[in-house]
C-alpha cells in the first residue's frame, strides 16, 4: 500500500527527496563554513560571508520546497487513500462487508488513512537530518580515521537498540489499531445510541466507562507504550551520541598541541549534529505507524474483495422481467459465538410480471435474508437463479440486480436522489410526494428532498418516493407499512399496491399485517429458513388469496 503510493507519485517524491537532501548537505556546508571561519584570516572574511549568505538562502530555499511538496505528498496520499477504499467498499461483495464491518471500514478511511499521509511529512525530517548527520560524520573521518571508527561503533549499538525496539514496539502499534478499529464502532454507539443512554443513567455510565473508556485506554495505553519503546530508543540513540562526543573530547582527540582549537571544532560539529539526530531518531517512529496504519489499511481491503461490477457505459438498456426463478437456492449465515448456522433454504420460487407477493413468517424465520437473496445482494451458497432464461452468475449478477427496488427495514436516504438521469426528477418527485400526502413537509427541487427531518413513517415515505422514481420491474417492502398510520396503510394496501399490479410490476411485500394479505396474489410462509405450504389467509382477510403456489 505505501509502497504503491511511494510508486504512484514517484518523481514529486524523488523532487521532494532532492530538495530535502540539498538543504541537508547545505546545512553541512554552512558547518563547515562555521568551522572555517573560527580559524580562518580576517582576509578571507568577506568572501566567506558571502558564501555563508548563499548557503543560508540556498538551505532556506531547499527546506521550504521540500515541505511544501511533501505536504502537497501528504495530502495527496490522503485522498488518493481514500478514493482507493471508497471505490473498494462501493465494489465489494455485500455479505463480505458486511462481515468486515462499518466501523473498521471507518476507522480504514480516518484514522488509518490519516496516519498513512503522516508519513509524508517524517520523511523530509528524516531526509534532512539523515544527510546533515552523515555529512557530519563525513566531516569527522575527514578530520580522524579513530574518530569515525567510534562513530561506526556507536552508530551499530544504536541500530541494534533501535531494531529490537522497533519489534517490540510495532507488536503495541499493531494491537493499538485493532483496538482502534473497535472503538470506532462505539464511537457510533455514541451517538446512534443517544436516546437510549440518556434514558437510562445506569447504562449510560457503564458504556461510559467500561466500553467507551476502557476503549480508549486500550487504544492510548498500547500507542503510548509502543511510541515510549521508540522514543526510549531514540533516547539512546542520543545517549549514545553524547557517550561518543565523550570519547572523542576526553579520550581520542590526547594531549595534542592545537587541543583547544581542535576541541572547539569537534565540540561545534557535534552538537550541530545533536539535534539532527534526535529529531531523525523521533521521526523514525511516525514512519513505522505509517507502516503500521497502511498494513491495516490492506488487511481491511483484503477483507473486502470487489465482486464484478462493471459499470455500464452510457445508460444501459432497462431490464425486462419475463420471469425469475430460484431453484433449489440456498444461504447460510454462521454464528461463531455459538457455533451454529441458521439456514435458508433450499428454495424454489417463480416471480412473474404483474403479480403482488406477500412473504410472512415469524421473527428470525429468514424473510429478508430471502431479500438480500432474490435481489442478489447474497450469492446463493447453492441453487441457481434464472432470469428471463438466462443464468445469473458472478459475472451479471451487479446487472441483474438493478431489476430491482427495495425498501429494508434498515433502508438509508441519501442527500441528493440520484436517479439524476431522470429530466422530469423534481416534477415526478413532487407529484409523488403529494401522493403519499406528504407535499406541506417536502419538495423536491434541484434533485434533492427538501428536508429529511421526518418521522421515521414519513421517511419511508421518502423512501416510496424514491423507489417508484426509479421504475424497476421489481418491488420489495420489507414491512415497510409497519412504522405508517391506519389510514396511509389502507392507501398503501388497496391503492398503491394493485397499481404497481396493473403496470405490470412483480411486488414482494414482507408483512406482519395479516388482514391485508388476502389482497396478495400469492402468500409466502417462511419457518426457520423454510417455505410451508398451506399458508392461510387471517379471517379478516379482505379476498382468498388467488394462488398459494410454492414453484
Ligand atoms: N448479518 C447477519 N449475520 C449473521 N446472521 C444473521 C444476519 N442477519 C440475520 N442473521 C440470522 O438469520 C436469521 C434470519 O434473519 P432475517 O433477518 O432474515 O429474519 P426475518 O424473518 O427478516 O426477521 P424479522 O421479522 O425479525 O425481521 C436470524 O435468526 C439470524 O440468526
Amino acid at each position: 500500500m505505501l509502497s504503491h503510493l511511494i510508486q504512484q507519485s514517484r518523481w514529486l517524491l524523488l523532487a521532494a527527496a532532492a530538495a530535502s537532501v540539498i538543504s541537508g548537505v547545505c546545512g553541512v556546508l554552512l558547518l563547515a563554513q562555521i568551522t572555517t571561519a573560527l580559524t580562518a584570516d580576517a582576509s578571507r572574511y568577506g568572501s566567506l560571508a558571502w558564501t555563508f549568505a548563499g548557503l543560508a538562502l540556498a538551505a532556506m530555499l531547499t527546506r521550504t520546497l521540500s515541505a511544501v511538496l511533501f505536504e502537497r505528498l501528504g495530502q495527496h496520499a490522503l485522498a488518493e487513500l481514500r478514493h482507493y477504499i471508497s471505490a473498494r467498499v462501493l465494489a465489494a461483495d455485500f455479505r463480505r462487508l458486511e462481515l468486515a464491518g462499518g466501523p473498521r471500514v471507518q476507522s480504514a478511511l480516518s484514522e488509518h488513512s490519516n496516519n498513512v499521509a503522516q508519513f509524508f511529512v517524517s520523511v523530509p525530517a528524516i531526509l534532512t537530518n539523515a544527510v546533515v548527520v552523515a555529512g557530519c560524520l563525513v566531516y569527522m573521518a575527514l578530520l580522524s580515521w579513530k574518530i569515525f571508527l567510534a562513530a561506526v561503533v556507536a552508530i551499530g549499538l544504536g541500530s541494534l537498540g533501535y531494531h529490537l525496539a522497533h519489534l517490540l514496539a510495532i507488536r503495541h502499534l499493531k494491537t493499538a489499531s485493532q483496538e482502534q478499529d473497535k472503538l470506532f464502532g462505539h464511537f457510533r454507539a455514541l451517538t446512534e445510541g443517544a436516546k437510549e443512554l440518556r434514558l437510562n443513567r445506569a447504562k449510560r455510565r457503564t458504556f461510559g466507562s467500561e466500553v467507551l473508556g476502557s476503549s480508549i485506554e486500550a487504544v492510548r495505553s498500547s500507542r503510548a507504550l509502543g511510541m515510549s519503546i521508540f522514543v526510549a530508543s531514540a533516547s539512546w540513540g542520543s545517549f549514545l551520541i553524547y557517550a561518543f562526543i565523550g570519547l572523542v573530547l576526553f579520550v581520542l582527540v590526547g594531549d595534542v598541541p592545537d587541543r583547544t582549537t581542535i576541541m572547539t571544532g569537534f565540540a561545534l560539529v557535534f552538537l550541530y549534529m545533536v539535534t539532527p539526530l534526535e529529531v531523525l531518531l523521533l521521526n523514525i517512529p511516525r514512519a513505522n505507524l505509517a507502516k503500521v496504519a497502511a498494513d491495516r489499511i490492506e488487511e481491511i481491503t483484503r477483507e473486502i474483495p470487489g465482486a464484478a461490477m462493471a459499470e455500464a457505459v452510457g445508460v444501459p438498456p432497462p431490464l425486462r422481467l419475463n420471469s425469475l426463478l430460484l431453484k433449489g437456492v440456498k444461504h447460510r449465515y454462521y454464528h461463531e459465538q455459538s457455533d451454529d448456522f441458521f439456514e435458508l433454504g433450499p428454495l424454489d420460487l417463480e416471480f412473474r410480471p404483474g403479480t403482488v407477493t406477500f412473504l410472512v413468517g415469524g421473527n428470525g424465520s429468514g424473510k429478508t435474508t430471502l431479500a438480500k437473496l432474490l435481489v442478489g445482494l447474497y450469492a446463493p451458497e447453492a441453487g441457481e437463479v434464472w432470469l428471463n432464461g438466462e443464468r445469473i452468475e458472478d459475472f451479471n449478477r451487479d446487472r441483474y440486480r438493478q431489476l430491482f427496488s427495495a425498501i429494508f427495514s434498515d433502508f438509508h436516504l441519501f442527500e441528493r436522489l440520484l436517479e439524476a438521469s431522470r429530466p422530469d426528477l423534481d416534477e415526478a418527485g413532487n407529484r409523488l410526494l403529494a401522493r403519499l400526502h406528504l407535499q406541506h413537509k417536502v419538495k423536491v427541487s434541484g434533485g434533492a428532498f427538501s428536508t429529511q427531518a421526518l418521522s421515521q413513517g414519513q421517511r419511508k415515505r421518502l423512501a416510496l418516493v424514491v423507489a417508484c422514481l426509479e421504475d424497476r420491474p421489481f418491488l420489495i417492502f420489507d414491512e415497510w407499512a409497519a412504522d405508517q398510520d391506519p389510514v396511509f396503510k389502507d392507501v398503501f394496501y388497496r391503492e398503491l399496491l394493485p397499481e404497481l399490479r396493473a403496470q405490470g410490476k412483480a411486488v414482494l411485500v414482507i408483512s406482519h399485517d395479516d388482514r391485508y394479505f388476502g389482497l396478495g396474489d400469492r402468500l409466502l410462509r417462511l419457518e426457520n429458513g423454510r417455505l410451508v405450504e398451506g399458508a392461510a389467509a387471517s379471517p379478516q382477510a379482505e379476498r382468498p388469496v388467488l394462488q398459494s403456489t410454492v414453484a
